[in-house]
């Protein structure tokens, strides 16, 4: 299985409109891979908070447009990164997309955990409260974004739930970036799963990104790591890995369930 890890630069010298143009030319680029990844958050950039509202799509809005359209010309499954969803009956949310090859909406998934304790995207949007897994013919992708990566239960429900390859779409920062490394092997040896982790380049609102994308195999050995600029990681990898890795080290199997908490004295 090959996938493309495209690290798009997010710069506010660029258009969202010429942006979306761009990333649109890149994804069909991707032709002969099986599966293509963008970041969170690609048309604002992910701490660009006052942008949120006024760049907020409906699901069906500009940037699912022209993204079905790219993973149609492309015949690639794309996860298209993530958006600023208008819901017209309620909040927004950070919501991922991911296309068929036919270019029809395989799945949307709203992120569940959101980053700024009491500020930004906490307060500016609403929480997904569901899983999403989407079955490829190859594997079964488990989808998260950004800040979810620091939540292992949310991923030991994808795994639980069929996914054998965790997709983290991301906006991380250059600040945390040790945290994005260490995280994302710590995700992949403990599901036993593959991780491909796409963040941005660049720096918005005054945020440098750490970039460092990064493709993590079921024995938490690194397949590709992109540098801190905008970049496309090209990775070919063997989804059977999964099932021989927990086959041959059945860790998964000894998970203790429903442990009690401690007894007060
Ligand atoms: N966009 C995000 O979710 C940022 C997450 C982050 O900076 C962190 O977890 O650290």
């Amino acid at each position: 299985m090959r996938a493309s890890v495209i690290q798009i630069a997010v710069n506010e010298d660029e258009s969202v409109e010429a942006r979306r143009r761009r990333v649109a030319a890149m994804v069909r680029e991707q032709a002969g891979s099986d599966l293509v990844v963008l970041p969170e958050l690609w048309t604002t950039g992910a701490f660009a908070y006052e942008a949120f509202g006024r760049e907020a799509e409906p699901l069906e809005g500009p940037t699912y447009e022209a993204m079905a359209k790219a993973a149609s010309d492309a015949g690639v499954w794309l996860h298209a990164g993530s958006v600023p969803e208008r819901d017209p009956d309620g909040p927004l949310y950070n919501t991922s997309l991911v296309f068929s090859p036919s270019g029809d909406l395989a799945a949307a998934y709203r992120k569940i955990h959101r980053f700024g304790f009491d500020k930004g995207e906490a307060v500016l949007m609403g929480a997904g409260t569901e899983l999403v897994t989407v079955r490829l013919p190859e594997t079964t992708l488990g989808l998260s974004t950004c800040y979810d990566l620091r939540f292992p239960e949310l991923f030991r429900g994808l795994v639980d739930a069929g996914a054998e390859t965790l997709v983290v779409s991301a906006g991380w920062p250059e600040r945390r970036r040790s945290h994005w490394t260490l995280l994302a092997q710590a995700r992949a040896v403990e599901n036993q799963a593959f991780v491909v982790a796409c963040g941005t380049a660049g720096t918005h609102a005054g945020v440098p990104q750490a970039g460092h994308s990064i493709v993590v195999d079921p024995w938490g050995e690194v397949l590709a790591r992109a540098g801190a600029d905008e970049e496309v990681l090209t990775v070919e990898f063997d989804p059977g890995k999964v099932a021989t890795t927990r086959e041959q080290f059945p860790a998964l199997k000894d998970r203790m369930l429903g442990l009690q908490p401690p007894r007060r004295p």
